[in-house]
Order: C-alpha cells, then sequence, then structure tokens
C-alpha cells in the first residue's frame, strides 16, 4: 500500500513539471483527480506547527504576516534507514541535510514567482522528505486565512487567499486539515467555516484542534473532541505543539512529540482520549486514510490516465510526423515536403489526379466560344481595312507588301479579344490555385 502513495507522489510530481496544477485547462486535469491532503486554517492557528510536528522537523518559513504565499505540497516518504534528507521538484539532484536550509529555500522559491512584493501564487512549490520518521504522506500547506492585509499588501488580498483556498479544498477529491485553535470559539474558526462551505456533511475533513494547553483554567475541549459540539465523519484530533517560548528554546521535535503525549496521558480530562490524540496519531490516521482513498479511486484515475492518453495520440497524430531538431535535419525536411509538393501538383497538372483537365476545358471550349462571340465584321470590313492602311502606308504600288497598315489591323483586332482572353487567364489561374492548395493538403496529408 505504500508503493500507492508514492505513484501518487509521482504523478503529482509529474503534474507540476506539465504544468498542471487544477487550473484551466484543455485536457481533464490529473491533478484535480488525484487525492491530497490541503492543510486549512486561519493565520497563526497553528498550521506550521502541525505540519512541522507530522514531518517531525523545523522546515517551515516563520515571520509575521502571510507567510506561505505559494503552495507547498509535501510529500513524506519512509525510508527504512539512513539520514533523514529533503529535495524540491525545482533543484533536482540537490539533496538538503540541513532544514534551516530548507527553510531558506521555501522563502526564496516563494520570492522567485511572486516577486517580493508579498503577492501569493498559485504554482506550487513541490517538497520531499525522506526520512526513517514520517509516514508516506502528501499534504498541501496553504496560505493562511486572513482577514486583514498587512506590508502594504493589497486588501485584494485576503480575498485572493481564500479563492486559491476554496480552489483546493473544493475538489471532491481533497481531504481537508482543518486546523482551529482551541484558545478560540469554534464558531469564530475560518477553517471551519471554510470546510463546512464546501464539505457540509464533513464526510472529508478531519477536524484537528491545537493550543489545546492554551485554554483558560477550567475550560477543556472534550466537548469537541468527543465531537459533541461540531460533528465531523471523522473523529476530531487534538494536538499540543511547541509554543513560541519552546520554539525561542529551540526545544527539538521529538522532545516535544514525547511532550504532546505525555500531555495527554497525563491531563485527567484527556486520559480516556490519549491513544487518538496528538501529530504522531494524525499523522497516521491521515496516511491510513490517504491510502483508502487512493485505493477507491484507482479505476476512474487509470480511466482517466488512459482517456488522456488516447485524446494526446489523437492531437499527436493530427500534428503529424515529428520534426528535426537540428538545421540539417530541418532543410531535408523542407526539401522532402517541397518534393512531395512538386510531384503531386504536376500529377494534376498531368491528369493522373484531378483538376488539370478543367484547364484543357478553358482552352477548348471557354476561349473558343468567347472568341466566336466577337464582332470582328466592322474590323475587317474593306473599307476599315482601306482606310487603316492607307493612314498608315499611304498610296503605294501594289507590289510592296502594306505592313505597317497589315499591323495596325491585327493592332486593333487583338485588342478586341482581350476581354476573353483574359477571363481564360483568371480562370486558369484559379485553377492552379485550386491544385496548390489540393496538392498541400495531399501533400501533408500523406504519411
Ligand atoms: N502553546 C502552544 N502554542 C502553539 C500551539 N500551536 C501553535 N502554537 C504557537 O502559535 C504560534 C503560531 O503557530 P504557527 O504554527 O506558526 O501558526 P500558523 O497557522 O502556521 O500561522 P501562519 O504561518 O502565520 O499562518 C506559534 O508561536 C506557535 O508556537 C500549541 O498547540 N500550543
Amino acid at each position: 500500500m505504500e508503493n500507492l502513495i508514492s505513484l501518487v507522489n509521482k504523478i503529482q510530481r509529474a503534474c507540476t513539471a506539465l504544468g498542471d496544477h487544477g487550473e484551466e485547462s484543455a485536457l481533464p486535469t490529473l491533478w484535480e483527480s488525484l487525492p491530497a491532503i490541503a492543510v486549512v486554517g486561519g493565520q497563526s492557528s497553528g498550521k506550521s506547527s502541525v505540519l512541522e510536528s507530522v514531518v517531525g522537523k523545523d522546515f517551515l518559513p516563520r515571520g509575521s504576516g502571510i507567510v506561505t504565499r505559494r503552495p507547498l505540497v509535501l510529500q513524506l516518504h519512509r525510508i527504512d534507514e539512513g539520514r533523514e534528507y529533503a529535495e524540491f521538484m525545482h533543484l533536482p539532484r540537490k539533496k538538503f541535510t540541513d532544514f534551516a536550509a530548507v527553510r531558506k529555500e521555501i522563502s526564496d522559491e516563494t520570492d522567485r514567482e511572486t516577486g517580493r512584493s508579498k503577492a501569493i501564487s498559485t504554482v506550487p512549490i513541490h517538497l520531499s522528505i525522506y526520512s526513517p520518521n514520517v509516514v508516506n504522506l502528501t499534504l498541501v500547506d496553504l496560505p493562511g486565512l486572513t482577514k486583514v492585509a498587512v506590508d502594504g499588501q493589497p486588501e485584494s488580498i485576503v480575498q485572493e487567499i481564500e479563492n486559491m483556498v476554496r480552489g483546493y479544498i473544493e475538489k471532491p477529491n481533497c481531504i481537508i486539515l482543518a486546523i482551529s485553535p482551541a484558545n478560540q470559539d469554534l464558531a469564530t474558526s475560518d477553517a471551519i467555516k471554510i470546510s463546512r462551505e464546501v464539505d457540509p456533511k464533513g464526510d472529508r475533513t478531519f477536524g484537528v484542534l491545537t493550543k489545546i494547553d492554551l485554554m483558560d483554567k477550567g475550560t477543556d475541549a472534550v466537548e469537541i473532541l468527543e465531537g459533541r459540539s461540531y460533528k465531523l465523519q471523522f473523529p476530531w484530533i487534538g494536538v499540543v505543539n511547541r509554543s513560541q517560548a519552546d520554539i525561542n528554546k529551540s526545544v527539538d521535535m521529538i522532545a516535544a512529540r514525547r511532550r504532546e503525549r505525555e500531555y495527554f496521558q497525563s491531563t485527567p480530562e484527556y486520559s480516556h482520549l490519549a491513544s487518538r490524540m496528538g501529530s504522531e496519531y494524525l499523522g497516521k490516521v491521515l496516511s491510513k486514510h490517504l491510502e483508502t482513498v487512493i485505493k477507491s479511486r484507482i479505476p476512474s484515475l487509470q480511466s482517466l490516465i488512459n482517456k488522456t492518453i488516447l485524446d494526446l495520440e489523437a492531437e499527436l497524430s493530427r500534428i503529424g510526423k515529428p520534426v528535426a531538431t537540428d538545421a540539417g535535419g530541418k532543410l531535408y525536411m523542407i526539401m522532402e515536403i517541397c518534393r512531395a509538393f512538386d510531384q503531386t501538383f504536376k500529377e494534376h497538372l498531368d491528369g493522373i489526379r484531378a483538376g488539370g483537365d478543367k484547364i484543357y476545358g478553358v482552352f477548348d471550349n471557354q476561349l473558343p466560344a468567347g472568341l466566336k462571340r466577337l464582332q470582328f465584321d466592322k474590323h475587317l470590313s474593306i473599307d476599315n481595312v482601306r482606310k487603316l492602311i492607307t493612314e498608315a502606308d499611304g498610296y503605294q504600288p501594289h507590289l510592296i507588301a502594306p505592313e505597317q497598315g497589315y499591323r495596325r489591323l491585327i493592332e486593333s483586332c487583338l485588342v478586341t479579344i482581350r476581354g476573353p482572353a483574359e477571363a481564360a487567364v483568371d480562370a486558369i489561374h484559379a485553377l492552379l490555385k485550386e491544385m496548390v492548395h489540393k496538392s498541400i493538403s495531399e501533400t501533408m496529408a500523406s504519411p
């Protein structure tokens, strides 16, 4: 089953490399059919902390304002042994073993796409983490939902983030990880609000409650965790992440996970729920659920891939043979096309293919018929001949041919036949053009 998640990971990477990340496209987008888990929450709800706890590493950029400005597709791969490392799809063959450098690269790559303007972009960053301490999982980290723009960002950014988040989570294949902080009223949770809009029955929403340790004294989250305040199909999972003070003191993740476990076991209100609380448990549940979803989607994925292959093959055969890349190859190809065109055109003229016979039709029928309709009587009347010859040559003895006069006579007749002659030329021009077009399409269609 673990192979299934890695297979989907590979397809997701291929989608991004081909520019398919679920946006408008002429072809059905494969990305949209792949199951993935999107992490949704308001700013400072603890999204980054949950992601880092699931991974067991510090690697996400931190700061004030909108830090996550591009979707981060985080693919976790479990390895049996060896040192953990990370890889970005935009930096192939570069292995990061220093996770502070991973954090910096996420920031830098965000800026490369969006500029330093703090704008947001829907083009995802792909990060793969290979570690013995993770479960196979694909998570998409999205910008935190916010209510106000900061740092000179346009007001529209609030709506843009919401649209981007909605764009991911409204896809029926998206599993929503809705992060809500326990120290705020659940009724005000941005994550619950938006996930309820796209998944009203909670069929694909996992509710995660953070900051349970920060709740007011005398209050607890049992009502929520037991699904009585807000029911989802899947049980709520509570987590206790590192506080800001822990982060400042560089409390490591492994110690934080241990402390989290102890917290749930030793707090009387939660001890009966301890076995299904915490980030480690969350990671396992998500991995298992993702596997189940992928398994159920395999037939539809397969038929989508097959259909896309057929569509692309049809498109390829419509486009034609591959074009050579080097100059010599291109020249050879052009010469071949010209030769084939030349041959086809000649065959049309010679009557091997249809079309050339129409040219004979013009000379044999149209032109003679046009000429027959002309009135030469006036030109060739004896009076006119005499007049022209006298005007051109003057009075001459009969032995000398009146050459100038003949010329004038022929010229005036030629002017008369101009009309039918030009009509014949136009007709042949149109026929030749038609044959050129025919020959081009026949040349391109020939194998
Ligand atoms: N005590 C305690 N602090 C937490 C918990 N979860 C998160 N925090 C703290 O809350 C602050 C915000 O957490 P983040 O994980 O950065 O929240 P975020 O949702 O990713 O915030 P943005 O990146 O700004 O959108 C940090 O200082 C965390 O240390 C928790 O369960 N308990």
